[in-house]
């Protein structure tokens, strides 16, 4: 089983850590060795003695996850993002592979490499997945060949409105993981049975490293990164642990004030509804929703929004919900784990304010 894995400036990606946690019992349950692809382009820090590719916190990550081997792919196309470039190495390490499945985090990066790389192997994708087993006997035939293999999974729709149970009959499953369908923990005995995986120099965590290189034609044919825009500082949205977020009832993009400091305070990100991003108040990049971001965090706070369903579908797998809204009959008002009926310009600035007075 096979596990693409991005990373971030800190490492493994946090929709990662959750695509190993879920995928290595899968794979455990299949009695299979779990592997990992990362793209060696940029982001890994250089070299651990003897073996130049993956450095070793990455490693012992990885370790955590019981990944058995983890195969770099490098070429020097590849120094930036690419989705047709990362889909077709990803399509010719799986045509080498042959894992019985390969997984994804359903990142933005995640759901598109992965959508590049099975058009590619001609193989079925399912994405947005929250559970998936083995529905036939191993080896048993399925309606696409002696290689056909039954999968019964269990995935979001409809923006979260729709859990589906379907079958999936396909040589290799190919499936992303909705986000935040899996806790992010490392496997519990990763740690106590060593012995699982491969042996390797005493200080280095024990996972294989083979490095792929893929091969791209002359005429290969791609997108190609021309900018970059760096955000200042602070955490993404799609990953926040706190997410302070405002609806029509901030009243203006000035409004969002109090609520930026509070995310900052918090360790947090600011999000909003569509309202706000239709009035120019906050950029689209900063909603919450089915055509926005779908958000996780430990505690979400509503300020000021309505709670319609195409916004709560972006923010109720929040494990908390605090709404402040003048209307104690607002659906948001209604889901949330804890709510103030009050005026967001009143409220917000006095949670500051205490948040302030404590810290002093
Ligand atoms: C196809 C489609 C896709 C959509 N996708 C999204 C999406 O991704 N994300 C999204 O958010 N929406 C989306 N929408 C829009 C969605 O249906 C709602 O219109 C929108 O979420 C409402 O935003 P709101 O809650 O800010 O505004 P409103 O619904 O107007 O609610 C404002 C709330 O603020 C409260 N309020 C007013 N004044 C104050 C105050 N001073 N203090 C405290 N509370 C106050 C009110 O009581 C009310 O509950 C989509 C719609 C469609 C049709």
């Amino acid at each position: 089983m096979l596990v693409l894995v991005e990373l971030d400036e800190h490492g493994v990606a946090p929709g990662s850590l959750e695509a190993l946690a879920w995928a290595h019992p899968i794979a455990r349950e299949l009695g299979e060795p779990l592997h990992a692809a990362v793209f060696a382009s940029g982001t890994i820090p250089p070299a651990a003695p003897g073996d130049p590719l993956v450095d070793l916190s990455l490693r012992a990550e990885l370790a955590r996850h019981e990944v058995s081997t983890v195969h770099t792919i490098t070429h020097p196309e590849l120094a930036d993002y690419s989705p047709e470039r990362w889909g077709e190495s990803l399509a010719q390490l799986i045509a080498g592979l042959r894992p019985t499945a390969v997984v994804a985090a359903g990142t933005e990066r995640g759901t598109e490499t992965m959508a590049q790389a099975a058009a590619r192997a001609d193989l079925p994708l399912a994405v947005n997945c929250t559970e998936l087993e083995r529905s036939g006997a191993p080896g048993a035939e399925g309606p696409d060949g002696p290689d056909g293999r039954s999968w019964r999974l269990a995935r979001i729709r409809q923006g979260g409105m729709l859990l589906e149970d379907a079958e999936l009959t396909a040589p290799i499953a190919i499936v992303t993981l909705a986000p935040g369908a899996a806790e992010s923990t490392a496997a519990p005995n990763a740690a106590a049975e060593p012995a699982d995986v491969p042996e390797m120099q005493s200080d280095v965590p024990a996972v294989a490293v083979e490095r792929f290189e893929p091969e791209f034609g002359d005429r290969f044919v791609a997108s190609r990164l021309v900018g970059r825009t760096t955000r200042d500082g602070g955490v993404s949205l799609a990953t926040a642990r706190v997410v302070v977020s405002g609806g029509r009832g901030v009243g203006s993009a000035d409004g969002f004030g109090p609520l930026e400091e509070l995310a900052k305070l918090t360790g947090g990100a600011v999000g909003c509804s569509r309202v706000v991003t239709n009035n120019g108040w906050r950029p689209h990049s900063d909603q919450v929703g089915q055509t926005g971001t779908k958000v996780n965090p430990d505690l979400y706070i509503a300020c000021g929004i309505s709670g319609a369903t195409q916004h709560w579908v972006g923010c109720m797998s929040s494990k908390a919900i605090l709404a402040i809204n003048t209307d104690p009959d607002a659906p948001m008002v209604k889901r949330a784990t804890y709510a103030v009926i009050g005026d967001v310009a009143d409220i917000v600035p006095a949670v500051v304010d205490e948040i302030h007075r404590r810290a002093q």
